[in-house]
């Protein structure tokens, strides 16, 4: 068996969701009522700024810089540095509605160790981050600089664990600290005294009382939004549905990074989502609350039908193929971000980057989206590091703005609810609390200088972590017996529904593990060889469900069996096999695009496991086509 370097060329494969007339309808909808113009928005300098933050987006937080330590924060801008240096940050080939296209953003996973994040159809392998723990293990899968970067955002995930689960309600500007650990208000006034509350140890009780009460308002109002198509099959925990309206699909991302003409992206979410939403803002200013009150023209609209893209909402109750029956995770208690995902983008670097259609905020680096595949309700924090160039900080004013990075909200299925813009100096960090994921959509707009963003998550990980995948295979190969005089094998159990279990193992396997893993390259052993092993292991046992399959084959063609049964193990064993024999195709048409093409050597996708036809340490062939025209010839003659 070897591995094999892509050549044809695309074909999609992919089911889709709704229907499109239904599609047309919801976004006509939409834009009858949006009418021809653009939806205002809100930044500091606005009037009504700050009574919008806390009516509509309370949820979010903003940490000044001032309130980490100086020594976390050199330490990590140390590392980012270091992780661009070495070339550990790559746009990720995601797919988008059968499309292929290259994110915006350069983007690395970094996590516990055996951890993935799974998002648009891309199952990123976390680099391990390198606690005190692990180093007294001794782990040593990255050269010692890769080592303390990865110690240094480890830090900072510590660092923002703590800060994240002792916020109290209502906290939204950060509390600097002195060297000592003293802490000082650093926004004065109304903002902060409307909200102190001095039981500082909220555990979020009341908050979450608060946004169920809500709860129901935004889940009706929202069956009338619902659009979009959901793009991860991950996870089984709850319902899992898409809420939000987007332009032409969220996350900014190149089709060819050479060009960088763009197409979209969206990032779902993941989870419940009752969402909850206000109207107190509906067709109306807000009136001018603390702050400066100074008056912003609302932006002209400008947009075009082809600017939306209004998308379907699926449920997926139980997961495709989950065998599991555990209840949603729901986020309680002290948080533990597992991964962060880290975002780099040079401006500078970028020909062309995507307007933001709906409020005229300016120029995306990540569209309209909402992060997916996190533990219900769980927060999301991100740590801001926008790399100087002596133009100064961020300061209120709208060309100056302009210049710095800045994060756009807008309540999802909502044009009446203003979007709010908030600036981002470096060091800055901000949080996404309680349902605010679910309720709000975000975008990135970019400043002008290179800038990194660290956003630390609790991934769902109930089917996502190598220790899962690896007790699955167990499972699989529990039902594979191996004579240990002769080396050969049967198959403990014929019941077609354990046979089931593991052709959908082994599906698991092959297309969730291996084929994400090597459709990524080089990436990962390049930088790290924390994951070379375990995906060998993983490949070895993957190889022994081949002879499973291969064994439940012949028992299927041997002649002198019970019809039923029969039967029904022939139409297991054949839906098991065109669902394998199409991800195939998909995954070759995946390695083997035109944009596929574009990468160096060392990044290219790799389409693996591939074998050729008389290979003889293979049980089958690659290519099922024959086989499956086997065994529905068999069944048509039954
Ligand atoms: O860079 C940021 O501030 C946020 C990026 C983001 O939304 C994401 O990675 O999901
Ligand atoms: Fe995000």
């Amino acid at each position: 068996m070897k591995a094999r370097q892509c050549k044809h060329n695309s074909r999609n494969m992919k089911r889709s969701g709704d229907s499109e007339g239904e599609k047309r309808r919801k976004r006509r909808r939409l834009l009858q009522e949006l009418g021809d113009q653009k939806i205002p928005f809100l930044g500091p300098s606005d009037r009504g700024f700050q009574q919008l933050w806390d009516s509509s987006y309370f949820g979010l937080v903003l940490r000044k810089s001032c309130s980490l330590p100086a020594e976390l924060h050199s330490r990590v801008q140390a590392a980012l540095l270091t992780l661009r240096k070495k070339g550990c940050l790559l746009k990720d080939l995601v797919r988008v509605r059968d499309r292929d296209v290259f994110t915006a953003v350069s983007r690395a996973l970094l996590g516990e160790p055996g951890h993935t994040y799974r998002y648009l159809d891309t199952r990123l392998f976390a680099i391990p981050w390198h606690s005190e723990d692990a180093e007294v293990k001794g782990q040593n899968c990255c050269d010692p600089d890769l080592r303390d970067a990865c110690k240094a955002l480890w830090e900072l995930n510590t660092f923002l664990c703590s800060d994240v689960s002792q916020l109290k309600e209502g906290d939204q500007f950060s509390q600097c600290m002195k060297a000592e650990g003293e802490a000082k208000l650093v926004e004065e006034g109304e903002t902060e005294s409307k909200h102190s509350d001095d039981s500082k140890n909220s555990e979020g009780g009341d908050s979450e009382s608060r946004q169920s009460e809500e709860g129901d308002t935004e889940s009706k109002h929202s069956e009338e939004w619902d659009i979009e198509s959901k793009h991860s099959e991950e996870g089984c925990s709850g319902s899992k549905q898409e809420a939000g309206w987007e332009t032409e699909e969220g996350e900014s991302s190149q089709v060819k990074p050479s060009e960088g003409s763009f197409a979209g992206v969206s990032e779902h979410s993941e989870g419940k989502c009752p969402g909850w939403t206000t109207e107190a803002f509906s067709g109306t200013k807000p009136e001018p609350v603390g702050l400066e009150a100074q008056e912003k023209p609302v932006a002209q609209l400008k947009h075009s039908l082809s600017d939306y893209h209004i998308q379907d909402r699926e449920e997926l109750a139980g997961g495709l193929g989950c065998s599991q029956t555990s209840p949603p995770q729901v986020c309680t208690g002290p948080v533990k971000f597992n991964v962060t995902l880290l975002n780099y983008m040079d401006p500078a670097q970028m020909s062309h980057l995507k307007e933001e259609p709906y409020y005229g905020m300016g120029k995306m680096a990540v569209g309209w989206h909402h992060d997916e595949n996190l533990i219900t309700h769980s927060p999301v924090a991100v740590y801001n590091y926008s790399c100087h160039d002596d133009k100064g900080e961020c300061s209120e004013g709208s060309s100056v703005e302009k210049a710095c990075w800045r994060i756009g909200l807008k309540v999802a299925w909502d044009i009446h609810t203003p979007g709010l813009m908030l600036p981002l100096e470096s060091g800055d960090c901000y949080y996404m609390r309680d349902d605010l994921n679910n309720t709000h959509q975000h975008c990135v707009l970019a400043g002008e200088t290179a800038r990194f963003s660290s956003t630390h998550r609790v991934a769902e990980c109930s089917k996502g972590t190598l220790t899962y995948i690896q007790s699955r295979c167990q499972e699989a190969l529990s039902n594979l017996h191996t004579d240990p005089e002769t080396g050969s094998h049967s198959l403990v159990t014929l019941q077609p529904t354990a046979l089931q279990h593991c052709e959908e193992i082994h599906n698991e396997v092959e297309f969730e593990w291996l084929r994400q893993y090597w459709f990524q390259g080089q990436r990962y052993a390049r930088f790290c060889s924390w994951w070379t092993r375990p995906m060998e292991q993983l490949e070895k046992d993957w190889k022994l469900m081949e002879t499973m399959t291969m064994l439940f084959l012949a028992t299927v063609e041997e002649e002198g069996q019970a019809e039923e049964r029969r039967r029904e193990m022939a139409e297991t064993l054949l839906s098991a096999l065109t669902d394998r024999h199409q991800q195939r195709q998909t995954w070759r048409d995946r390695c083997h695009s035109s944009l596929a093409q574009t990468l160096p050597p060392e990044e290219a996708p790799v389409d693996r496991p591939f074998w050729g036809v008389d290979d003889p340490g293979m049980p089958l062939p690659f290519d099922l086509a024959d086989i499956i025209s086997r065994v529905e010839s068999l069944l048509w003659r039954m």
